[in-house]
Order: structure tokens, then C-alpha cells, then sequence
């Protein structure tokens, strides 16, 4: 695993990146990870070439994603290995075994779930997200409520995450890191730099 490191604070995540000054932004503003999503459907997706010229502007040290649903095995490891990015983001109902088919290379592992009462590590994963039933659709979740259990471990909150409540969200749960998309655009697929940067410094408190 590649550029993932304790201590700086909140482990922050800026998804969906589409364009170079966006990437710009997520970077100077001191993201930690930046995401490209290769599942279709959606607003935001990119192709690999698009992806291998936005990873190439992300210095070391800055972990590059790319975000996949219900993706074949082949069909990840392929668009991983043309765009160049350093990190894989499962949305899918994957299995361990696919993990372990992805693990060559030292690539990062997230498994993105919106079930609750998930352990970090289970499926061979670095990171686990736990996230909205529609990821990327910029509805939150109750992560306030009684019933959630935080996981423990390296784990990400995602899902209508925004420069308004991402420090109550991290005080309250104790997440190791956040994920955003739709909060920190203006229009859907569109990212808004000015809420890249308030997200991160909210974020950190
Ligand atoms: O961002 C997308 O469009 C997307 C599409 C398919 C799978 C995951 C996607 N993004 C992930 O969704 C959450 C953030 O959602 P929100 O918009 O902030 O509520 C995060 O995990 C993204 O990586």
C-alpha cells in the first residue's frame, strides 16, 4: 500500500475529479487522495486517458484513485493499469478473492460498503468506506444515529458530506478519514474549487 500515512490529522479524499485546475485545487488545498470514477453512469466519469493525464499532475505522496462498480475484474485491472492510478474503490458486491486478484503491484485497496457493521481488513482491503446506499448521489446517512457503530481502524465516512457538517461528522463518528463528491460542487459533475478548498479546512478543524 502506497501513500496512506497516520498522523496528519483526517485522511481526506476529494472524488469525482474531471479536470486539471480541479485537480489542482484538491492538491494545493492538501488533499490526501484524489478520485477518478471509471463506473458508468455517471456524471463524472472518465475514461483512462483522461484519468492517466489528471494522475499525472498529482505529485507522490497523493494517493490516485479510481472508483469502480460492479466492474470485471479484467475491466479494473486494464483501466487501473492505462490511467495509471495507484488506488482501486470498489463499490460492488465483490468478494475477497477479487481483493486478492488486485492486490499485485501495491496498489490501494478500498472497499466501499454502505452496510454498517463492517470490519476494516475483512475482504484484504487497506481502507474501507462506508458510504450512502447511492454512492455519489450526495444523499447523507444517519451516521449520528445510536445504531451506527464506528468501525475502528482506517476507515472513511462518505456520502452528502460537505463543507457544512464534515467536522461534525468526524467528531461525532471518529472516522480516520472523509470522502466527498457532490459536496463541493455547485452543479452536478461540476467541481467548485472554493468548496474543495472550505471542505478541507473544515474537515480539519
Ligand atoms: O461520484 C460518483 O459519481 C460515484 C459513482 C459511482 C460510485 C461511487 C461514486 N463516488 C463515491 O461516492 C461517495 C461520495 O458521494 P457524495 O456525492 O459525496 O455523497 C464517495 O465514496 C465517492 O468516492
Amino acid at each position: 500500500m502506497a501513500e496512506v500515512t497516520d498522523g496528519a490529522g483526517v485522511f481526506i479524499k476529494i472524488c469525482g475529479l474531471k479536470t486539471g485546475p480541479d485537480v489542482d485545487a484538491a492538491v494545493a488545498a492538501g488533499a490526501d487522495a484524489v478520485g477518478f470514477v471509471f463506473a458508468a453512469g455517471s456524471p463524472r466519469t472518465v475514461d483512462a486517458a483522461v484519468a492517466r493525464e489528471l494522475a499525472a499532475r498529482v505529485p507522490a505522496g497523493v494517493l490516485t484513485v479510481g472508483v469502480f462498480r460492479g466492474q470485471p475484474v479484467a475491466e479494473v485491472r486494464r483501466l487501473t493499469e492505462e490511467s495509471g492510478v495507484r488506488g482501486v474503490q470498489l463499490h460492488g458486491d465483490e468478494g475477497p478473492e477479487y481483493y486478492e486478484a488486485l492486490r499485485a503491484g501495491g496498489r490501494t485497496l478500498l472497499r466501499a460498503t454502505a452496510r454498517h457493521v463492517e470490519r476494516c481488513g475483512e475482504y484484504g482491503e487497506d481502507l474501507l468506506l462506508i458510504d450512502a446506499p447511492d454512492p455519489g448521489s450526495g444523499k447523507p446517512w444517519n451516521w449520528a444515529a445510536a445504531e451506527f457503530t464506528a468501525p475502528g481502524g482506517r476507515w472513511l465516512l462518505a456520502g452528502g458530506l460537505g463543507p457544512d457538517n464534515v467536522r461534525r461528522a468526524v467528531e461525532t463518528t471518529g472516522a480516520w478519514g472523509v470522502d466527498v463528491s457532490s459536496g463541493v460542487e455547485r452543479e452536478r459533475g461540476v467541481k467548485a474549487p472554493e468548496l474543495i478548498r472550505a471542505f478541507i479546512e473544515a474537515a480539519r478543524g
